[in-house]
């Protein structure tokens, strides 16, 4: 009989330290580098966030100038990899089109393999600037449009709208789209960063360790899930049916999409921020019927199974107000998260170790090979 234990989805298992942030779900909170996340939402720009979360502290002027600076030579995409995207089938899932597009800027940068700090955080702004471009692309040709050049004037946020849409939103738009990037940009070991650090883990190459982590996200119980927020709303249709769909959909053992987390048990601490924001939103955007949905829904899942809402709950009625289709809604997720990956990976490399855990056998016993 072995004496080994096993730890199901590594539920409860300590695999590091980390100093990037700290989930605590006694208090409900979320810390960037001993900041909470709600401060940081209110008062920062992204690109900031972007800078306290790789090197530790938030920008003076000058610092946050020199990083703009280079993010935003990164915004123009390189031809090579336009026309490649552009050959893609213009049905694949937009989080296909990234991992891809990822892919080949890892194939084509000459120092791929250098996995110094100061190589890798040069990769991590180069993928920083051009994940909004690829991102707009996307969304543009799933409505037939040609992609629009970057507008290096603008911020990180209006720039990514721009390009987008055309044109730069409302301010509480730009807003409440800046604030979803702080709340999507760190979270501890959730499984796409631990995926991104086990790839590291091998030294493998920073480009490699973000497919990964971009495959991880796409599923339904991690980052996928803000978009299949969409899909029950839409088969919902009215908050009157919500407690009704709950009901049948608990009888067929169904997971409700966007409820429930695997460390926050009394609620997710950056959803009351992203309520507020989608709150905005749908006032500037006639979304009362959506709100009233979002609602109903919650009280209906929280009566039936106790369930609090995650933060894919709000960010999903949230980006379809602002004219996102919802198939891109989770590639917004990774160009906000790209940040909080990139800042593991380096933090990983700094301590290194093989992260290779053990297993159970439970198949058949040892037997005799007869050829
Ligand atoms: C940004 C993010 O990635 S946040 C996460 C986004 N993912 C989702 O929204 C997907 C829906 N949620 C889920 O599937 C789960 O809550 C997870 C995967 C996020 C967490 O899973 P776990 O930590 O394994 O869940 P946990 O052990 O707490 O589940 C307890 C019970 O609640 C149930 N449960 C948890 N979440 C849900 C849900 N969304 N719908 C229905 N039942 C659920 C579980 O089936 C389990 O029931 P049981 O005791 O009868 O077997
Ligand atoms: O922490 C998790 O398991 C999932 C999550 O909320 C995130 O990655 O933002």
């Amino acid at each position: 009989m072995s004496t080994k234990t096993v730890h199901k989805g590594l539920t409860g298992v300590v695999v590091d330290t980390t100093g990037i942030s700290m989930v605590n779900p006694e208090t409900n909170s979320l810390t960037y580098r001993g900041y909470p996340v709600q401060d940081l939402a209110a008062h920062c720009r992204f690109e900031e966030v972007a800078h306290l979360l790789w090197h530790g502290e938030l920008p003076t002027p000058a610092q946050l100038a020199e990083q703009n600076a280079v993010e935003r030579a990164h915004r123009e995409l390189p031809a090579d990899l336009v026309s490649t995207l552009l050959h893609l089938p213009a049905t694949a899932h937009p989080m296909d089109t990234l991992r891809t597009a990822v892919s080949i800027l890892g194939a084509n940068d000459p120092h791929e393999d250098e996995n110094s700090p100061e190589a890798n955080h040069a990769k991590a702004l180069r993928l920083f600037g051009a994940l909004p471009s690829i991102v707009a692309l996307t969304q543009r040709r799933r409505r037939g449009l040609l992609p629009l050049p970057p507008r290096l004037d603008l911020g990180f946020a209006e720039n990514f709208l721009a390009m987008t849409f055309g044109a730069v939103p409302e301010p509480e738009v730009v807003r409440a789209f800046e604030i979803s990037l702080v709340l999507y940009a760190e979270h501890s070991f959730n499984a796409s960063t631990f995926t991104s650090r086990v790839v590291t883990s091998t030294l493998s190459d920073l480009y490699s360790a973000i497919t990964a982590a971009i495959g991880a996200l796409k599923g339904p119980l991690h980052g996928g899930a803000n978009e299949a927020v969409m899909a029950a709303f839409e088969e919902i249709g009215t908050a009157d049916r919500a407690q009704e769909w709950v009901a049948r959909a608990l009888a067929a053992k169904r997971t409700i999409m966007g409820f429930g987390h695997r460390v926050y048990k009394n609620g997710d601490s950056r959803v009351p921020t992203m309520r507020a924001a989608l709150r905005t939103v749908a006032e500037l955007r006639d979304g009362q019927r959506l709100l009233d949905l979002y609602e109903s829904l919650a009280g209906a899942v929280f009566a039936a199974k106790g369930l609090h809402p995650n933060l894919d709950y709000p960010a999903g009625p949230a980006y379809h107000l602002m004219g996102f289709d919802t198939p891109v809604f989770t590639p917004i997720f990774v160009a906000a998260r790209i940040t909080g990956w990139t800042a593991h990976i380096t933090e990983q490399l700094a301590a290194n170790s093989l992260i290779r855990p053990s297993s159970l056998y439970t198949g058949s016993a040892q037997r005799e090979f007869i050829a």
